[in-house]
């Protein structure tokens, strides 16, 4: 799957003849304004069909609103929003029961358990029959890791219990997409492990999953897609591995004399600079096998060259200008 990847504004897809990447939800203009609290600006938002999108973003830069848009749960101050081909709010009944989300406050009532809630919220399904209703939700329990806990009070759930509720939600019937605003806050290593799991799952099925985060290993490990939120707007957005390639094009050239691989490369005015292992060369201005010739042709041993994929990390802190690691506000 391609799509066109934006970094702050520069386009580095393929050519416009490439068809057009079906896509399960779309936004154009998107605005949010909260009394003079610009919470979402101008956000064009494409989660392509099959995909799993990330959002990432530190805290305040308006993930939640904007996935409570898509979902027709908060109305636009501006712009248009479409789900599964649907205009939201307008016609999001036809979009909703073909997706799950997972949301924050999903409503459960405290004194029911985990399984009467999931009763409750499996009887508004429109897709599932009442017969079916009873298993339907064992196997959601089943799935989140809840079967055991599934007739203590949800009151008495903790927080990373309560997600994996919220998630079996989701999962009720099967979907074309997934909505996770979240999912493993509050989760322990083994909860995370087994959301991403889940995720992984639904991608395997052709399901659309949009799952914001501000955890950037996460949206790492398990997203196709990515979309960088700051302040309310989106400042990157498309295929991960394309947005780590534009992030920082660069090779990472292995070898035992990085002297004279420097030395190579700046007869052929190529910019690089000297590593623990080799050298790193800047590929603004060349290509890989370019590079490799030019060692090649000097009589460098080349031991290895790969691309570096910067991490997320970095794009993300060159973008949002956060200090690297866990984004926080
Ligand atoms: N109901 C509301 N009333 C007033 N301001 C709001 C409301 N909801 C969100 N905001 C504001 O809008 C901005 C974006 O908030 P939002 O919750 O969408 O961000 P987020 O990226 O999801 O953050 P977090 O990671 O902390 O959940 C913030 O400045 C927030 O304070």
């Amino acid at each position: 799957m391609s799509t066109s990847t934006q970094v702050t504004g520069v386009d580095v897809a393929e050519a416009a003849s490439t068809p057009p990447v079906p896509l399960a939800a779309r936004t154009r203009g998107l605005r949010k304004l909260y009394g003079r609290t610009v919470a979402v600006d101008h956000v064009d938002l494409d989660v392509p069909e099959g995909a799993v999108l990330g959002m990432l973003g530190p805290n305040g830069s308006g993930k939640t609103t904007t996935i409570r848009m898509l979902l027709g749960l908060v109305r636009p101050t501006a712009g248009q929003v479409s789900l599964l081909g649907h205009p939201v709010p307008e016609q999001a009944g036809h979009a909703l029961p073909d997706v799950g989300a997972l949301v924050e406050g999903p409503g459960f009532h405290p004194f029911l358990s985990g399984r009467e809630n999931l009763l409750r919220m499996a009887a508004a399904e429109p897709r599932l029959a009442t017969s079916d209703i009873a298993g339907a939700v064992a196997d959601a329990l089943e799935r989140v890791g809840l079967a055991d806990a599934a007739n203590r009070r949800y009151r008495g759930y903790s927080l990373g219990m309560k997600q994996r509720l919220g998630l079996a939600g989701a999962l009720l019937v099967p979907r074309r997409m997934v909505v996770l605003d979240e999912p493993t806050n509050g989760l322990d290593p083994a909860g995370t492990r087994e959301v991403r799991a889940i995720i992984a799952e639904l991608h395997a099925a052709g399901v659309t999953v949009l799952v914001s985060s501000h955890l950037l290993a996460e949206v790492e490990a398990t997203c196709t897609h990515v979309a960088v939120l700051q302040a309310g707007s989106v400042v990157a957005q498309g295929e991960l591995a394309e947005l780590l390639e534009s992030g920082s094009p660069a090779l990472l050239v292995s070898t035992p004399d990085g002297t004279a691989a420097m030395e190579a490369l700046r007869s052929k005015r190529i910019p690089s600079r000297l590593t623990p292992g080799g050298v790193r060369v800047d590929l603004t201005a060349t290509t890989p096998p370019e590079v490799v010739a030019a060692l090649v042709h000097a009589g460098v041993d080349v031991h290895e060259a790969r691309r570096d994929r910067t991490g997320l990390e970095d794009l993300f802190a060159r973008l949002t200008q956060e200090p690297q690691g866990e984004v926080r506000s």
